[in-house]
């Protein structure tokens, strides 16, 4: 138990999602679909005598903050019986829609595992994950679709409710104008039977008709802000698809979209990611 392990998870954008409550956060979650995305969180895991935490976030702008602490982070520790030195990077805004939660968990038990040598299975990380975002209202289905990759479609709450996963060329791009408050809404019984209401029919086997239920679930569901409303039109008046970042304050699009969004603010180019979370050389 020497040594540092580093780790990176993918982050997740949610396109539309409705909540399932179960008896357990084991089977409590979503159903929806999400495109897990390229950037996402890197964790740096060192034992050490006492659990410590720095986060490196990032603002709408791209620039670097640093934060200290994460009670999330350090209760997951706790909860395994360890203490390390922990440090976080995001490749995105956290809280703006990005899965950013789900990322530094998921990225962070891959290092713990490793560096502490838990024996834990990448399903048992993915559950554990998926508990964790679930009881702190943090996320419900984010994990389970970071823990592959591609455009995740799940039928079912929890880890193994992902029933398709598909792996489309297009790329994407998003800009964001800062976050939403993911308890708020995902713990609101109002907001959630207008997303139920909003759920689109059928499932998407392809890039478009993803991006299209995503939009008419947006639209559908109430909850986007103003503030995105001039980007959404911009984009539809250049017939580029595009859609609302869930839960963030923020839009993604096709990247043929990427002028467009630079003219509101500051766009980044996404990939799709075509794994889960991994083990980096040290
Ligand atoms: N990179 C990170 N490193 C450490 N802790 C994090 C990180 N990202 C999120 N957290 C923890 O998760 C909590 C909730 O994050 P939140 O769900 O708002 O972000 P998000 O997952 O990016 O948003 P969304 O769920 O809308 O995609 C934060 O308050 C923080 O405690
Ligand atoms: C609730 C949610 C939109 C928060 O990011 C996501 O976890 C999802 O799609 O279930």
């Amino acid at each position: 138990m020497e040594g540092t392990a580093v780790a990176f998870a993918p982050g997740h954008i949610s396109g539309y999602f409705k909540r399932i409550d179960g008896d357990s956060p084991k089977t409590t979650g979503s159903c929806g679909a999400g495109i897990v995305i390229d950037r996402g969180v890197t964790a740096s895991v060192t034992p050490s005598p006492k659990t410590s935490v720095i986060v490196t976030d990032r603002t709408p702008d791209g620039e670097s903050l640093i934060s200290y602490g994460s009670g999330l982070i350090e209760e997951l520790l706790s909860g395994l019986g360890v203490c390390a030195k922990v440090e976080t990077t995001s490749g995105l805004p956290i809280g703006a829609g990005f899965g950013m939660s789900a990322a530094a968990i998921l990225a962070t038990l891959t290092a713990t595992n490793a560096v502490f040598e838990l024996g834990m299975s990448a399903e048992a990380i993915s559950e554990l994950a998926h508990e964790t975002e679930v009881a702190h209202n943090t996320g419900l289905g984010d994990v389970a679709a970071a823990s592959g990759g591609g455009v995740a479609v799940r039928n079912a709450p929890g880890i193994f409710g992902v029933n398709s996963r598909f792996f489309p060329s297009a790329e994407i791009c998003s800009v964001t104008f800062g976050s939403i408050f993911t308890p708020d809404v995902i713990g609101s019984p109002e907001k959630m039977a207008q997303v139920t209401a909003a759920f689109p029919v059928g499932e998407p086997a392809t890039f478009t008709e993803f991006m299209m239920k995503s939009r008419q679930f947006a639209e559908a569901s109430g909850l986007i802000p103003a503030r995105i409303r001039p980007v959404l039109d911009a984009c539809d008046e250049a017939g580029i698809l595009a859609s609302m970042t869930m839960l963030g304050c923020g839009v993604f699009a096709a990247a043929d979209g990427f002028e467009i969004l630079s003219g509101f603010g500051t766009a980044v180019p996404l990939k799709v990611c075509p794994h889960g979370p991994i083990l980096l050389e040290v």
